[in-house]
């Protein structure tokens, strides 16, 4: 039995779930791994030197035991993430960490401490096999998976599960992650696939595009409403894509940031008016390592004014980190919010406190999204209200290659690979609909 019946399965038009059930499972598949006894490899370099394509592999690894509650994949198609950038750079830390921590919890754990990790936080695929337990998904169900894995054993996880003290990130910090041709995931990471796209069309909103929802949109994060001016970081990006496109949906007003006159016109054709080319207005925040330059601030300030027509912002979508943070705090109007998920150019942050507390503004940490918000999210895609923002897709071969473009700002919104799908194109269902939408699916292709 190889992975090849299963294509075959998937590709017939006739493959009922009683088929996909009875289907063998290979004792092995090929996934994209990074190995334990390499985590030293890019000791003393620059984050910016050390390349993906030589930490990341293409490998044959055994088929992992099915346990309660869980569901085993074949993927079809899985995008990039920037935490499997941070994974193939070891860096803030190594995650093999978060696999021996993991293996600690219970038996079951166990077998996520490998001395390799199958990385990748997305999916789209068909499921394959359902463990004991799972009633809501079946064999031949064609799926796209979040990525929040949680135990709940904890009262603490109950009313938002990302506060579950045993939250993951799955193909991050466990193992068995999306970049490979089958995946073990929790049932209840499990989403309908939207019909009317293809499978690396669907692979690639899943985790930005959740994340951009609960940091953004959800009363967990910012909540933010009509008419709302939302400055938005890299905005053309992979989570700044889709908090646009919230903004614009949400009747806000996203005031868009990017560092090319190609990613200003990406952001236009979304339909947002207002840009900030970062590059060419040359905006230095700091004015050396330790010292940032509050005119500068100013300045960004000031040109936010111009393009709203004199109003500062009510909410700053966060991510770039130290580099951009004490700006973000100083723009922001008085009681205003300024949600982050993440500190790519650095995570010791600094800003005057003075403009925070006197202004009364707020700083929310947003992490992923829990069941519900990813549900939603993934509905508003379903429903043709937010597009895929894929612009380039790679074999699984080169999944390196497509990790180093992320790494290095090469890309535009969200990269896919293709896992098991032989080209792109496939696994469209609702052709009417798609037809409906065809523009805007395309939107970030090939630019
Ligand atoms: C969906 C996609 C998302 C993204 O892309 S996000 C971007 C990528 N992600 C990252 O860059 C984050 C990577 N992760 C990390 O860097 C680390 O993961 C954290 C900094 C988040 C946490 O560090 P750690 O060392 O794992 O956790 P500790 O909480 O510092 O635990 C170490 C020990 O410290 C103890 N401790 C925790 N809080 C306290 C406290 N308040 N007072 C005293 N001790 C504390 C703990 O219990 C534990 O102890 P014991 O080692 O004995 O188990
Ligand atoms: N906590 C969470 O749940 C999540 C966290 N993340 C994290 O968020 C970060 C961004 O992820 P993602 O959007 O997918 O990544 P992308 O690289 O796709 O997009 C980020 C964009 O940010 C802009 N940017 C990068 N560096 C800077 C800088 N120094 N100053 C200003 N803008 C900058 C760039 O746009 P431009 O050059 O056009 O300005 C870039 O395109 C990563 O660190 C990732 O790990 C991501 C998803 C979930």
């Amino acid at each position: 039995m190889t992975v090849k019946d299963i294509l075959d399965a998937i590709q017939s038009k006739d493959a009922t779930s009683a088929d996909f059930a009875a289907l063998p499972l290979p004792e092995s598949y090929r996934a994209i791994t990074v190995h334990k006894d390499e985590t030293e490899m890019f000791a003393g370099l620059q984050t910016r030197d050390k390349d993906p394509r030589k930490s990341i592999h293409l490998d044959d690894v055994p088929l992992p035991e099915l346990g309660p509650g869980e569901a085993l994949v074949a993927v079809m198609a899985s995008s990039v993430n920037y935490n499997s950038v941070w994974t193939s750079i070891f860096e803030p830390l190594s995650t093999f960490g978060f696999l021996e921590r993991y293996g600690r919890t219970n038996e079951l754990a166990k077998r996520h401490d490998l001395p390799y990790h199958i990385i990748g936080s997305d999916l789209a695929g068909v499921v394959l096999r359902t463990g004991p337990g799972v009633n809501a998904w079946k064999p031949g169900d064609e799926v796209v998976a979040h990525c929040l894995s949680v135990e709940l054993e904890s009262s603490d996880g109950h009313n938002d599960t990302m506060l579950d003290p045993e939250q993951r990130i799955w193909g991050f910090e466990t193992n068995f992650g999306g970049l490979a041709e089958i995946a073990l995931v929790k049932s209840n990471q499990l989403m309908p696939k939207p019909d009317h796209l293809s499978w690396e069309e669907a692979a690639a909103p899943g985790l930005v595009n959740s994340t951009a929802y609960r940091q953004l949109v959800s009363r967990n994060g910012a909540g933010m409403k009509q008419g709302d001016n939302v400055l938005i970081w890299g905005a053309s990006g992979g989570l700044g894509s889709y908090a646009t496109q919230f903004a614009l949906a949400g009747g806000a007003n996203p005031i868009c940031v990017v560092s090319s006159s190609q990613k200003a016109d990406i952001c236009r054709s979304m339909g947002a008016e207002a840009i900030i080319d970062r590059n060419a207005e040359g905006y230095k925040f700091w004015k050396d390592e330790q010292t940032q330059d509050p005119k500068e601030w100013k300045r960004f300030g000031k040109r936010i004014r111009e393009l709203t027509g004199g109003e500062d912002i009510d909410i700053v979508f966060e991510h770039p980190g130290r580099e951009t943070f004490g700006a973000s705090v100083y723009v922001t109007r008085k009681g205003g919010t300024i949600t982050t998920c993440a500190s790519t150019s650095g995570y010791m942050h600094e800003y005057d406190n003075r403009y925070l507390w006197m202004s009364l503004k707020r700083i929310i940490g947003s992490h992923f999204a829990n069941y519900r918000e990813a549900w939603e999210a993934n509905r508003l895609i379903a429903k043709g209200k937010i597009h895929p923002t894929l612009s380039k897709v790679y074999s699984l071969e080169d999944t390196g290659q497509a990790a180093y473009d992320v790494h290095r700002n090469l890309h535009q919104g969200k990269v896919g690979v293709l896992c098991l799908a032989p080209e792109e194109g496939l696994g469209v269902r609702d052709e009417e609909m798609r037809a409906k939408h065809i523009d805007a699916i395309n939107r970030f292709r090939n630019v």
